[in-house]
């Protein structure tokens, strides 16, 4: 381990980036020059800290991790299972919760009942393929798509979807519903293998901080 090895961190930009920085601050890890939204500035050094901060995709955050170019990533679960990257994952962090679902107007039900042959589109092919060919057992097309998901069964390219709901409110208004769910989700830090290994006891100190915040929060909330 080198004293004077900085860590980088990539944070997920979009829906998590807020409460990630006000966790890292309640935990002491700070970044102050990150909360300004109007900054083109893309990487962030706090000194005397040693730590290096970026903000990137989700999808590219357990890469970064994976190839040891950050040490840490702080990715919703979706992305790391859709990444199947090789990287730790040492921490939930409670927030960003969400949940992976099928979902589709209530009629697909009967054809996920029947095994049909269906078409599924989803911005997450690997873990509608995991679901469907892995846990179900069921012969499905897979059609990729980059958002507005929801689209897939009104537009009639898919019967069914593989996306987050959350509040389901975009399900509401569009008369879908959950048809089956695959797991749960929420926001995870990962871990560079390596990093692991040189910088243990540092990393540790970390997870073990930002976990005490974590159950502080929750003892407070009950
Ligand atoms: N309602 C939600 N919709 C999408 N993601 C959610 C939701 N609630 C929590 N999340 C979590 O937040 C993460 C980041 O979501 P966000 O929408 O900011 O990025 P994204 O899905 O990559 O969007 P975009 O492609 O529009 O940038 C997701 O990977 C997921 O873990
Ligand atoms: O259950 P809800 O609270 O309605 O949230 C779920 C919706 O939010 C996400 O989309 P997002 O806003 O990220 O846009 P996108 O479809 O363009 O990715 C997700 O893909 C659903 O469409």
């Amino acid at each position: 381990m080198s004293e004077n090895r900085y860590l980088t961190f990539a944070l997920t930009k979009g829906r998590l980036a807020n409460q990630t920085l006000a966790l890292f601050e309640e935990a002491g890890i700070f970044c102050e020059e990150m909360k300004d939204k109007t900054s083109r500035k893309l990487i962030f050094v706090n000194e005397e800290q040693k730590l290096k901060f970026f903000l990137a995709k989700g999808p590219d955050v357990p890469t970064y991790v994976e190839y040891g170019a950050a040490d840490i990533g702080i990715v919703g679960r979706d992305t790391i299972l859709e990444e199947n990257r090789n990287v730790y994952e040492v921490l939930d962090l409670g927030f960003g919760k969400c949940r992976m679902c099928v979902c589709g107007p209530a009629c697909a039900g009967d054809l996920l009942l029947h095994h049909e042959r269906i078409r599924v589109s989803s911005k997450y092919p690997n873990i509608a393929k995991d679901y469907f060919y892995n846990k179900k057992h069921q012969t499905v097309d897979i059609i990729k798509l980059n958002g507005s998901v929801e689209l897939g069964p009104l537009a009639g390219l898919s019967e069914v979807i593989v996306d987050i709901v959350e509040t389901g409110s975009t399900l509401r208004e569009n008369g879908l519903e959950v048809l089956e769910e695959i797991c749960t989700l929420s926001a995870r830090m990962i871990v560079n293998p390596v990093s692991m290994q040189m910088d243990r006891a540092r990393i540790q100190a970390l997870v073990t901080g930002l976990r005490r915040k974590l159950e502080e929060e929750s003892h407070r909330a009950d």
